[in-house]
């Protein structure tokens, strides 16, 4: 069959498929997205974010339904797409069931549509009893799941919740264009619901639904998306980067590049990242923004071995890491890492941690960043390096959000709030 031609379910089934071989969902859906007709996309997108989110909750309840393992991805995934119809949309149940197991023979399955309509029918005659299964279940991979609850013993529970939440949108004013009550005032304007953030003195959190190319001022670069609690790197420096000589280590695409800018007064802005396309999307926002000036440099290099050919006051090193912290926005995260990846993740972090710091001056800062929850990545990388590093001193974040550390301090994801991110500022003091 032409897969033009599939229905809407066979369409998510094959995109869950990708992401179960690792693809990540946010290329597939820029991929997908022309093949799905223009009134089908929100429930599209719906099917797909709703299905990854609850996928572990789901997989534990629908596991004992199955006799064997059907060892089959495609299959898998829309016995989990019709599962989350069933339990989480209005859709009625029998065109989730028939559409689903329409969608198992599109995609060349027929002999399992028999065992996907009885689990399915199973699932429909008993919604309420599934749906405290789903729910009560941690709905994590077991190895994250084992990981947070050593990390975050008191917070577990808080924490498992949370990470199935959907996360507010929010975006950080540009202060060179507007400030943060005149642009409130003109969301009022367009009746558009919003509200000031706590922690971030640029932020808003849009309440109405509304596509953010639709925002007012959009395209003059009034704007930029950004969840709160990675605002907050701009934040803890305070006035302290006017006039200095700053690199943004893991620039892409540009989220906090473009704030220093917005805030501060810098000398020289290198923007490094060893992703050639990704440098192009910080170029992209710079010119959005209005930022693009000429003491800015993109650098498309590998921050484990590049060399500065300047002296460097202060480092924002935005770390690559297991991004744990944004499973709410990319739920697909859960299927896409695995343990290995966390130690390599790791292991690259301290090279760029290592690298950077040969970078800094003598009274310079790095402030090291993750949207990680994990502490192997956070406060234990920290230790591990102030143990390694006599010429580092840590010093204290002193404000109201996230929870202190040993070193630095942790951003949790929360409902209606931020997304989870580290933070922890040292100064090279010899
Ligand atoms: C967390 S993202 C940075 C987000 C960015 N700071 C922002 O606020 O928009 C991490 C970035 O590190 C980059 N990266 C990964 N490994 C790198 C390396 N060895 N050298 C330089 N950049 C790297 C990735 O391409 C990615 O863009």
């Amino acid at each position: 069959m032409n897969p033009l031609q599939f229905n809407l379910r066979a369409k998510v089934g094959y995109l869950l498929s990708k992401v179960q071989e690792g693809e990540s969902l946010s290329k597939l859906l820029d991929d997908q997205l022309n093949n799905i007709t223009e009134k089908d996309r929100a429930l599209f997108h719906q099917l797909v974010l709703g299905t990854l989110r609850y996928w572990y909750n789901i997989k534990a309840a629908s596991l004992p339904l199955l006799k064997k393992d059907l060892n089959n991805p495609y299959v898998e995934g829309l016995i989990y797409l019709g599962i989350y119809q069933l339990i989480f949309t209005r859709i009625p149940p029998h065109a989730s069931i028939s559409e689903t197991v329409t969608a198992v023979k599109q995609l060349g399955f027929s002999p399992l549509s028999g065992v996907v309509n009885a689990v399915l029918r199973k699932v429909s005659r008993d919604q309420e009893n599934f749906k405290q299964i789903i729910v009560n279940a941690h709905g994590l991979p077991s190895w994250l799941y084992k990981r947070l609850k050593r990390d975050w013993p008191e917070q577990i529970q808080d924490l498992c919740l949370a990470l199935k939440e959907h996360a507010p949108l929010t975006i950080r004013v540009n202060q060179k264009q507007t400030t943060r009550n005149n642009y409130l005032a003109l969301l009022e304007e367009n009746h558009i619901e919003a509200k000031k953030c706590n922690f971030s003195q640029s932020g808003l959190q849009i309440f109405s639904a509304i596509p953010i190319t639709q925002l007012p001022g959009f395209k003059e670069g009034l704007f930029f998306v950004q969840d709160e609690n990675a605002q907050l790197a701009s934040e803890i420096f305070d006035k302290k980067l006017d006039g200095k000589t700053i690199i943004d280590a893991c620039a892409a695409p540009g989220g906090k590049t473009t704030h220093i800018l917005e805030k501060f007064k810098v000398n020289k802005l290198i923007a490094l990242d060893n992703n050639e396309n990704r440098i192009q999307r910080i170029q992209e926002n710079l010119y959005r923004l209005k930022l693009n000036n000429s003491n800015i440099e993109l650098i498309n290099s590998d921050a484990t071995t590049w060399q500065s050919k300047e002296n460097i006051d202060i480092i924002l090193l935005d770390a690559p890491c297991s991004a744990t912290g944004v499973i709410r926005r990319h739920p697909d995260i859960q299927l896409l890492r695995k343990m290995s990846d966390i130690t390599q993740t790791v292991e690259l972090q301290e090279k760029i941690l290592n690298n950077m710091w040969n970078q800094l001056s003598i009274g310079g800062y790095l402030l090291y960043i993750t949207c990680s929850i994990l502490k192997i990545e956070n406060e234990n990388q920290m230790e591990n390096f102030f143990s390694n590093h006599i010429d580092a001193k840590e010093i204290p974040i002193n404000n109201h959000w996230g929870i202190k550390q040993k070193f630095g301090r942790q951003l949790l994801p929360v409902d209606q709030f931020g997304d989870g991110f580290y933070y922890c500022l040292i100064q090279k003091v010899i």
